[in-house]
């Protein structure tokens, strides 16, 4: 690979990560090592939210509220940005400036500052088009005080468009949460830098709007959570068949419904052959495409061509759905674990030691979790992505935990973050489908982390084609589409 693809791939990377606020000050260490200091960063930061700003304001006038940490410094860089391209703006000081980086920037903004406090009523509040948020950012160590949470909302009630520098104020960096009740909602928020976990976290990332990254120059961290990526897939090989692309087997159960939605995933997401594996009658509705294959399990696999299994939708939880779950589990073939067999799973069973030797992903969504926590005796305790990353290590499989705001964690403690997919995926049967995509992409490239990713990537864009209030039926067929989108 040449030196220039390297760096577009590094840089591509790095602006993924995703760093916690103790990565973020260990980033800026070493850029401040490398020889950078503070300001230099500061006026990046500054000015490249400053355009972004410039272009949303579109000629209206822009307030910007400052606080006393280096985002309000930030704030002062933004002002004289857009002063310098003659965009009106004022200045409204929430509290004076308190480190040198922000007093400098202060002092070169020539332009109107407000101070906050008694001495401006609601009347000297500047209205306009365009608030920017500068109160706090990363720094942020507590809920806002009343006054200043009374101002925060004041201004953002009476500017059309609202902007959040680097993360609304409020908003805890490392875990999303919200530490202010009735905090505004944003237009667009600017993450400085780098991403930070809050911008893909509930409840914080629905309150952003739009959300986009401005470069500072931050190095790649080792051990940062990563943004999901938009995959690139291949096309088959020009030699391939069936067997060479990807034959998927899907253990049917007692409800037949679950199994054929994941089924019609399945069969849109690249896999060449998909059966359906069953010891009894083949259920009613099953696509011409899909083959039915009957006869007891172990039988059934005996065929040495599967590429991967999926087995949970529709399976039940008694004594057959177990049964079958065993014999999957003994298969020693690459696994899609989800719905009832999540539930079924135990550290003791056998065959579950073995997850770490293979590709296999379980797909829980916070109930499954719960179970899947007891079961493998884990405290729950953390954030979504901690927690994924507990279950991912305490199993050796990859952990897809869904969500509106969906998590891949790997056995080696890697994490990848979905960004906030549709909330009409809402729908009975939604699960079924990401299960029967993942496997699908397990199925081509047997590769667990591969598969997640591409799978939960397919899923969320496959809710964007199918627009509103769509069928878990129409979602399944929007996976073909969606995968036409990224193929290589
Ligand atoms: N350090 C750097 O190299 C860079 C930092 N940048 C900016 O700096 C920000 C982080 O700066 P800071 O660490 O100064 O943090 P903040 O600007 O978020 O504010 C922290 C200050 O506010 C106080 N504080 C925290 N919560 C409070 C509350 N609820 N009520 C009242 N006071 C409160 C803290 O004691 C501290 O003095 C980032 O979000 C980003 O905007 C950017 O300029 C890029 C470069
Ligand atoms: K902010």
């Amino acid at each position: 690979m040449s030196n220039r693809t390297d760096d577009a791939r590094k840089r591509a990377q790095t602006a993924r990560q995703i760093l916690t606020v103790a990565q973020m000050r260990a980033a800026e260490q070493g850029l401040m090592d490398a020889g950078h200091d503070v300001h230099a960063l500061m006026q990046r930061a500054g000015r490249g939210a400053g355009e972004w700003v410039r272009r949303l304001a579109a000629g209206r006038s822009v307030t910007v509220l400052c606080g006393p940490g280096n985002n309000g410094g930030d704030g002062y860089v933004i002002a004289q940005y857009l002063a310098d391209h003659d965009v009106p703006v004022c200045v409204v000081a929430a509290r004076p400036p308190q480190t040198d980086a922000a007093r400098r920037a202060r002092s070169l903004f020539a332009g109107e500052v407000r101070e906050a406090g008694a001495a401006l009523s609601q009347e000297g509040l500047p209205r306009g088009g365009v608030l920017v948020d500068c109160l706090f950012g990363s720094g942020l160590s507590r809920p806002l005080s009343d006054d200043l949470a009374a101002l925060l909302g004041d201004l953002a009630a009476h500017h059309a468009m609202r902007v959040a520098v680097d993360l609304p104020s409020g908003v805890d960096a490392d875990t999303g949460a919200l530490l202010n009740e009735g905090l505004p909602e944003w237009t667009l928020t600017l993450a400085l830098g780098a991403w930070k976990p809050a911008h893909f976290m509930m409840p914080a990332c629905v309150t952003m709007g739009a959300v986009r990254l401005v470069d500072i120059g931050v190095e790649a961290m080792p051990g940062a959570a990563q943004v999901l990526a938009r995959p690139v897939i291949a096309a088959p090989a020009p030699d391939a068949h069936k067997y060479r692309r990807g034959l998927l087997g899907i253990v049917a159960g007692a409800m037949p419904g679950a199994t054929l939605l994941s089924a019609q995933a399945a069969l849109r997401g690249g896999a060449g052959y998909v059966r359906l594996l069953t010891g009894g009658e083949a259920p009613s509705g099953v696509p011409a495409e899909l083959v039915v294959s009957r006869g007891a399990l172990p039988d059934l696999l005996a065929d040495g061509r599967y590429g991967a299994l999926l087995v949970g939708p529709g399976l039940g939880r008694d004594d057959a759905a177990r049964a079958k779950l065993d014999v999957a589990l003994a298969s020693g073939l690459p696994l899609v674990i989800d719905a009832d067999a999540l539930v079924l799973l135990q550290p003791g069973l056998a065959g579950v030691n073995g997850l770490a030797t293979r590709a296999c992903v379980l797909t829980p969504h916070e109930g499954e979790m719960q179970v899947l926590e007891h079961n493998f005796g884990l405290s729950g305790e953390g954030d979504r992505p901690a927690r994924a990353v507990a279950l991912a290590r305490a199993s050796g499989a990859h952990v897809l935990l869904k969500g509106p705001c969906s998590v891949i964690a790997a056995p080696d403690g890697s994490v990848t973050m979905g960004s906030r997919a549709s909330s009409w995926l809402s729908v009975a049967g939604s699960g079924d489908v990401l299960a029967g995509t993942v496997a699908s992409r397990l199925a081509v490239t047997r590769d667990a982390g591969a598969a997640a990713a591409q799978a939960l990537w397919l899923h969320s864009r496959a809710a964007e084609r199918a627009g509103s209030a769509f069928t878990s039926g129409e979602l399944a067929h929007a996976i073909g589409g969606a995968l036409a989108e990224v193929l290589a």
